[in-house]
């Protein structure tokens, strides 16, 4: 996007609403690392603590499947992860991590999906994507209007998210959060939220996605 007056003057309003370089909850305080504006694309330090992120692997552990793809729910090669959802606030950690995720989003708890934990092996990937659904499909009626990345783990080797076309990439660190949003009226802007899962090279890697909606879902 070209950077003139016009557009630094039209900057449009974003979902995410916390001023300064502190997210402060009642309980925790998350740190903002990276910012990028339009699309905003936040690096969070101190979502999750050590303990969470490896009570969530343990819950998850033994309902892991192949991931499946759109609305007809298709084994790809776009993602060669395996995955599964938590049911909404299916215990107390998650119903926990539920609400510490919607007091930093901004969207309360009713449009959060429940929430998503991939595992990749080495080689696995998830190719670039958007995380809203195409104007054409159902689910767009309800469309997704945030993310936020929750890693796991460190990851020996790879597994970098990346952003193609903003030129930026994350490394996952264990209980750090990577937030963008693509509910921009510029499509434009929504477009760019283009992002992957790089394959991992050494060890695995684990993540908790959570999507809010632009309407209830609970
Ligand atoms: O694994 C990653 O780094 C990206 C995950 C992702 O894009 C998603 O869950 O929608
Ligand atoms: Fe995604």
């Amino acid at each position: 996007m070209k950077l003139d007056h016009t557009s630094l003057m039209t900057k449009e309003q974003t979902i995410f609403n916390h001023l300064g370089s502190k997210i402060k909850l009642k309980d925790r305080e998350i740190d903002i690392i990276t910012r990028l504006e339009e699309p905003l694309v936040l690096v969070l330090g101190n979502v999750l603590s050590n303990e969470e992120c490896d009570e969530l692997i343990q819950l998850s552990k033994d309902k892991m499947q192949r991931s499946r793809i759109g609305a007809a729910r298709e084994v790809n090669n776009m993602r060669t992860s395996s995955g599964m959802f938590f049911e909404e606030s299916e215990n107390e950690l998650v119903h926990a991590i539920e609400m510490r995720v919607s007091d930093i989003m901004g969207p309360s708890i009713e449009h959060a999906e429940g929430l998503q934990i991939l595992k990749y092996l080495p080689d696995q990937e998830y190719k670039a994507h958007h995380d809203y659904f195409a104007s054409t499909s159902k689910a767009s009626k309800n469309n997704r209007i945030s993310t936020l990345i929750m890693y796991l783990n460190d990851v020996e080797e790879g597994g970098e998210t990346y952003f193609p076309k903003l030129g930026f990439s994350v490394s996952p660190q264990k209980g750090m959060g990577l937030y963008f949003e693509y509910f921009y009226e510029n499509t434009e802007l929504n477009e760019l939220t283009l992002h992957g899962g790089a394959p991992v090279v050494k060890g695995e890697k684990w993540v908790a996605t959570q999507w809010m909606r632009k309407q209830r879902v609970r």
